[in-house]
């Protein structure tokens, strides 16, 4: 069985005040079990987060990272990084970053080698545009970024990668996708993860959906026998609805 994780991707919000503000509400209303936790933040809040959710079963992740482990880039963090301020997850692949920051199938793919030798867990982000679903090319689009991004990899690395599932048209819209849709494309995409490393990989790799994910209507997610949790942009920035989707998740 595969335990159910509930992302939160705070996207460019929050300082480190607000971060603060939001962990310790979060600690005190944290009760649900059997649900894997991560909150991904800006890194200036990081490590103020670190601290404050230390000893909770709270993770953190970033939202991005460079793939090399140092070097002259300017602006860039390095997956060691992260490992030091107590990072164990990392969004790779975010479709705002493939829109506004020019990541590319290829970066990706460099991007979760180098999280997978840090020892973070990439959060691989895949899911096509509205006309890319208007023209019928779902499944070609997930089918080529999945593999793309786990491209020579073994398949222990992919079991322990979780994958999110996020249409661009239903981020930040409102306009999310039914949980049937939803669910039909993870089947796809854990079949192309079945052909290329085996069905045991494909059984054990969790893939969550995003795209307008609130407390209302994380229930019928989680109820699809394919869909492993949520990562939330939006519900995920005050803590009381972070823990009802939790919730929501604990109840699969
Ligand atoms: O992009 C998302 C999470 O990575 C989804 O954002 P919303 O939940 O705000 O639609």
């Amino acid at each position: 069985m595969r335990t159910p994780i509930i992302a939160g991707n705070w996207k460019m919000f929050k300082t480190i005040v607000e971060a603060k503000e939001f962990a310790q509400n979060a600690k005190a209303g944290n009760t649900s079990t059997g649900v894997q936790k991560v909150i991904c933040a800006p890194f200036t809040a990081l490590p103020a987060l670190s601290a404050e959710l230390a000893g909770t079963d709270i993770a953190l992740g970033a939202q991005n990272m460079h793939f090399e482990e140092q070097g002259a880039f300017t602006g860039e963090i390095s997956p060691s990084m992260l490992k030091e301020i107590g990072v164990s997850y990392v969004i790779i692949g975010h479709s705002e970053r493939r829109q506004y920051f020019n990541e590319t199938d290829e970066t990706v793919n460099k991007k979760v080698v180098a999280a997978l030798k840090a020892d973070l867990v990439p959060i691989v982000c895949v899911g096509e545009s509205l006309e890319q679903r208007e023209a019928g090319e779902t499944s070609d689009i997930v089918r080529t970024q999945t593999e793309a991004a786990f491209s020579g990899l073994t398949p222990a690395q992919v079991a322990g990668s979780i994958i999110a599932y996020e249409p661009i048209w239903a981020i930040g819209t409102g306009r999310s996708s039914t949980a049937e849709d939803a669910n039909e494309t993870i089947a796809i995409i854990r079949s192309v993860i079945a052909e290329k490393f085996g069905q045991e990989t494909a059984q054990q790799v969790r893939i969550q959906y995003g795209g307008s994910v609130k407390p209302e209507n994380i229930a019928s997610y989680m109820a699809q026998p394919d869909i492993d949790g949520a990562l939330v942009g939006g519900a995920s920035l005050v803590a009381d609805s972070y823990l009802q989707l939790v919730n929501g998740a604990s109840q699969r």
